[in-house]
């Protein structure tokens, strides 16, 4: 689905991922983890192609193309949608009418039948993000998502400026946009079973807490800092490290 080899990649000339080689199968979710500036939004920001990313080596594939330099709206076109950190305010532009954008391409789209799943009517008729609080700001970034449908999902920090109550809902919101669901069980050391569907998608979720993943699961966990990938893992069992040694430990001891 997604295939990153030897990618390097500069802001204002400064190097900023330093030789990214990983690859997102179909189906699948993969979890980045990384301490403050290590690169993992610019990152995300360069796989949908914003400008500023300048890359001077690699190459990014994705679903059989090579996507390295097409322009971002070919990329979302193509199948790649993003959640962002901190999404702009967009004033004159109302929640309902980037949604129906997002939704271009989806013949059976209905906006309001979608925003009440994930309880987000309130909003719709608000200008986009304008003094949204931080779990409506989430619940509207999905909200879009849901309606574009993309084939890879990029999330960054989904659980950030969420409260408690809304990060169930958010990662309920993201289990049935990934067409994951998520069964509990027991013993502890093992608490999530997860059925993923046929038309599973895939996703690179971005987390520096850890806490999302007390919601959704994931296949994979990788760890970046200072611009470089330091290993792959299971998620849960990296988040446990990182807790206990730290990142600059962590990638010390991997390095
Ligand atoms: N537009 C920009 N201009 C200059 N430097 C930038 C720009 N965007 C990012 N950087 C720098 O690139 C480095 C990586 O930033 P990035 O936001 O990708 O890190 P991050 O791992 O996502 O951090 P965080 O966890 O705090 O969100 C930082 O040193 C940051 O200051």
């Amino acid at each position: 689905m997604l295939l990153i080899e030897e990618l390097k990649v500069e802001i204002g000339g400064k190097p900023i991922l330093k030789n990214i080689n990983m690859e997102v199968p179909q189906g699948e979710t993969h979890v980045l983890f990384g301490p403050n500036g290590s690169g993992k939004t610019s990152l995300m920001m360069t796989l949908m192609g914003f400008s500023g990313y300048n890359v001077t080596h690699g190459k990014i594939t994705f679903k059989g193309h090579d996507i390295t330099y097409m322009p971002i709206n070919e990329r979302a076109q193509l199948g790649i949608g993003i959640s962002f950190q901190r999404p702009p305010t967009i004033n004159g532009l109302k929640t309902r009418e980037i949604v129906e954008i997002c939704g271009a391409g989806n013949a059976n789209l209905d906006v309001e039948k979608l925003a009440k799943e994930i309880n987000c009517t309130d909003f719709l008729d608000r200008d986009v993000n304008h003094n949204f609080s931080g779990g409506e700001i989430k619940r509207s970034e999905l909200l879009q998502l849901m309606a574009q449908k993309p084939d890879l999902v990029l999330l960054d920090e989904p659980e950030s400026g969420v409260d408690l109550e809304n990060i169930v809902m958010i990662g309920d919101t993201i289990n049935t946009l990934l067409g994951r669901s998520i069964q509990c069980q027991c013993p502890i050391e093992t608490p999530f079973k997860t059925i993923v569907s046929d038309q599973a998608r895939s996703a690179l979720v971005i987390t520096h807490t850890g806490h999302i993943l007390d919601y959704i699961t994931a296949d994979k966990g990788r760890v970046l800092f200072d611009g470089v990938l330091c290993f792959t893992r299971n998620a849960r069992e990296i988040l446990k490290w990182i807790r206990e040694y730290g990142y600059e430990e962590c990638a010390r001891c991997t390095i």
